[in-house]
């Protein structure tokens, strides 16, 4: 792999172009190798620590751990104490939100994400990331930190994509490191189907508020 910075001015003004006409897309390598193996460390340091947290659904006091739904565990990043790795993420998504801004007119504003950890055995049900308490949630970026993803590990994300026969499609995604999926988050029901090895990722979401407590 080149180590090269991708020039992310041309990728993300095709990932906004994709959003813009169907919705969602997958890119293989938007992150640096080193970046990414630096992120994964990070993650793995802050697990070892027992940062990690079991991932609820629902917001403030409708907050709840529902294991039947979903069983991976979160770190939220937070934006005022910013590692350096993650300082480096957090400006690549803030130039990924302007390209989406300039081509779809979303109106994000903001960022918030989160570092998910899935141990063998977990899984997240369908689901929809824009509900009645988060409905700032525009957009949604994965990126997988993964050293190397076979398919016989299963963990893909699994996403239900509108047709307009009523038919839904289905698109399987290999959580393989580097990769970047994007999409809208109150448009696309999705799932991860359950792994049989630790799945590293970092969830985010665009929002179209300033910012929210
Ligand atoms: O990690 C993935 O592939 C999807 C995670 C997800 O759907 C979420 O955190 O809302
Ligand atoms: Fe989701």
């Amino acid at each position: 792999m080149s180590k090269e910075e991708p020039d992310y001015l041309s990728i993300n003004e095709a990932i906004a172009q994709a959003v813009y006409e169907q919705g969602w897309v997958v890119v293989d390598d938007y992150l640096p190798e080193v970046l990414r193996s630096q992120l994964l460390g990070e993650q793995q340091e802050l697990l070892s620590e027992g940062s990690f947290r079991h991932a609820g659904i629902g917001k403030g006091e409708s907050f709840t751990i529902k294991p039947e739904i979903r069983s991976d565990r979160v770190l939220w990043m937070d934006e005022r104490a910013l590692s350096p790795v993650q300082e480096r993420y957090w400006s690549l998504m803030e130039r990924l939100r302007q390209a989406i801004n300039r081509r779809c007119f979303l109106g994000l504003r903001s960022f918030e994400c989160h570092f998910a950890v899935y141990p063998p055995g977990s899984f997240y049900k369908r689901h929809l990331d824009q509900f009645q308490a988060v409905k700032y949630r525009v957009v949604t970026v994965i990126l997988y930190l993964n050293e190397e993803w076979e398919e016989s590990f299963g963990g893909e994300l699994r996403m239900y994509l509108p047709s307009s026969d009523k038919e839904e499609r289905l698109v399987d995604v290999l959580p393989k490191g580097g990769r970047l999926v994007v999409f809208l988050s109150g448009e696309i029901p999705h799932e991860v189907l359950p792994t049989t090895q630790d799945r590293a990722s970092i969830t985010g979401w665009f929002r179209d508020v300033a910012d929210v407590s």
